[in-house]
């Protein structure tokens, strides 16, 4: 599913309307009707229900769900909370089909106290004032509404956009209607993927309103779940042998942060490598073995590690910051001539090398969480996470870097801009030790796909899908470790082969 801006939605109606001449009209028509069907799954015909109609197509959509709605012999008061001069073009033929119909129309004034009186009468509230062509802060009297709105104990249900949150990423404070739910027309927008916008949206779905698929833009932006998953795992070969699958060499761990790498190493082998060795400090060695046996070991050596014939290679994870440890990653930087992961600690060292990650020729993968990413762009972790679609790009085209920026939202980004966006996972994996198992099935999937976008997207989602059964077979989001997570891999396999 595409993940559009603003201005590439428009396009998509522009196209629309005039390469398969289906109207604005006909399109409006086919989206109200759509997030009516879409919304009844949260009304029943007991509820009073307040819709709120703005000047735009956001509005016309609300004119055709009040009109649906009412219809369908549902108990809706439509309220009109704009002047009519401000109701122009496919909204206000809409309009005038809602009236046409013999329906009643409430007018919103200033002065009035009926829609506060309205609303705490109500159960369910449908937001249709504001979509994605919401600019600037909420002028009145959008802002006072929408206050309103919140302050009231009732279910709220936004068409499209809630009233007030921008479309796109890069705006740092709004007001805005806080959804519970939110039906999104066509394509959900940047910002449903965005920490502080996010919440506004509350639970979301898209529907579709018949916009040509063959004849739209491309797009760099999508969605990847647990469907995409099944389309594009690789299967498992009954003629394989182990060197088939690959073999991983993680570099990491130290005294103090055994477990990181051997966790790393143990998610490898779960999701399916065929090798794997560990580069480690040798005082390290003993504690780490135990936990996976299956792998092999070498020292970690000052002076450089023998990097051939490994298919992939990570770093970083509980390596430490010690000051031989920045040439570790330099060196594999200039010798690994294969895919190169680097996490954890090998980021914080790496923002002293981004020359040579320029220079490398052979993929590299960079797994920052947002503070992470920060300190290697210089930008603070709040411009992150307000625009992380926008530096991911940058930053992966100007160092030709795979880019997965991890959170809620795991944005992944190729060095020619494609972007990726998983959302599977739960709050379980917001511990110690998560991005060390990401890693290790980041690499085993590196090693067992053809291409890099599909290795990466689908590992994260096999790890926040894990994480999500897990939850559902009898962990809590409390109690959830990251080891467990590796052990929930093999349900998770299972559960996508059948
Ligand atoms: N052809 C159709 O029927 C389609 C309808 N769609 C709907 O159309 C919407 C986009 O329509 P528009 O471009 O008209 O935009 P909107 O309906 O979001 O709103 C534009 C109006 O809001 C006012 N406004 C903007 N910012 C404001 C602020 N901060 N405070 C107060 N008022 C503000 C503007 O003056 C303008 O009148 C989508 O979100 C969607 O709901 C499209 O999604 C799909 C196709
Ligand atoms: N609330 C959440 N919902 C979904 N996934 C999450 C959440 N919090 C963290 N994650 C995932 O957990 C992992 C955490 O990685 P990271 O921050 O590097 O952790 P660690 O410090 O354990 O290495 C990432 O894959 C991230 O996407
Ligand atoms: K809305």
């Amino acid at each position: 599913m595409d993940i559009v801006t603003a201005q590439e939605m428009y396009e998509r109606d522009r196209v629309t309307v005039e390469a398969v001449g289906l109207e604005g009209k006909m399109l409006m028509e086919n989206a109200g009707r759509a997030v009516t069907q879409d919304m009844l799954r949260h009304i029943s015909p007991q509820h009073k229900i307040v819709i709120l109609i703005g000047a735009g197509n956001n509005g016309g959509d609300g004119f055709v769900i009040a009109r649906t709605l009412m219809n369908l012999n549902y108990d809706v008061e439509a309220w009109q909370v704009v002047p009519d001069g401000k109701i122009t073009g496919d909204a206000k033929a809409h309009k005038e089909i809602f009236l046409a119909s013999g329906h009643p129309l409430k007018m919103y004034s200033h002065s009035s106290e009926d829609l506060e009186s309205s609303l705490c009468h109500a159960d369910v509230c449908i937001d249709a004032m504001l979509g994605i062509g919401a600019d600037g802060r909420l002028r009145e009297p959008l802002a006072e509404i929408v206050y309103l709105c919140n302050e009231q104990a009732i279910l709220r249900l936004a068409v499209d956009v809630p009233t007030g949150v921008p479309a796109d990423e890069g705006v740092e404070k709004f007001d805005a209607f806080h959804a519970h739910f939110t039906t999104i027309i066509e394509a959900p927008k940047l910002s449903a993927f965005l920490q502080h916008a996010k919440p506004f949206y509350g639970e979301w779905s898209v529907v579709e309103i018949g916009l040509p698929k063959q004849k739209l833009p491309n797009c760099s932006r999508r969605l990847w779940g647990v469907q995409d998953v099944k389309r594009t795992l690789p299967e498992r070969d009954a003629h394989s042998h182990k060197g088939t699958h690959g073999k991983g060499l993680f570099v990491g761990g130290s005294l103090f942060m055994p477990g990181s790498v051997a966790m790393s190493a143990r998610a490898a082998l779960r999701s399916g490598a065929g090798l794997v060795a560990i580069a480690t400090d040798e005082q390290a060695i003993p504690s780490v073995s135990p936990y996976v046996q299956e792998a092999t070991f070498v020292e970690l050596k000052e002076e450089g590690q023998a990097v051939s014939g490994y298919d992939a290679v990570a770093v970083g994870m509980g390596l430490g910051r010690r000051p031989y440890c920045g040439k570790v990653v330099k060196q594999l930087m200039q010798e690994v001539d294969g895919p190169l992961l680097i996490d954890a600690d090998g980021l914080h060292l790496l923002k002293g090398s981004l020359d040579e990650l320029e220079r490398r020729s052979a993929p590299t993968v960079l797994t920052p969480h947002p503070g992470e990413f920060a300190h290697l762009t210089g930008l603070t972790a709040p411009e992150v996470l307000q625009s992380p679609f926008v530096y991911s790009r940058e930053f992966a085209e100007r160092y030709g870097a795979y880019i997965v920026l991890k959170g809620p939202s795991t944005i992944i980004t190729a060095p020619d801009g494609e972007q990726r966006v998983d959302r599977s996972g739960n709050a379980g994996l917001a511990k110690g030790g998560s991005g060390d198992v990401l890693s290790g099935i980041l690499i085993s999937m590196i090693m067992q796909s053809n291409g890099l976008m599909d290795a990466l997207s689908n590992g994260c989602v096999l790890h926040g899908y894990t994480a999500e059964l897990l939850v559902e077979a009898g962990h809590s989001k409390v109690d959830l470790l990251a080891s467990d997570v590796i052990e929930g891999l093999s349900r998770t396999f299972r559960t996508l082969s059948s």
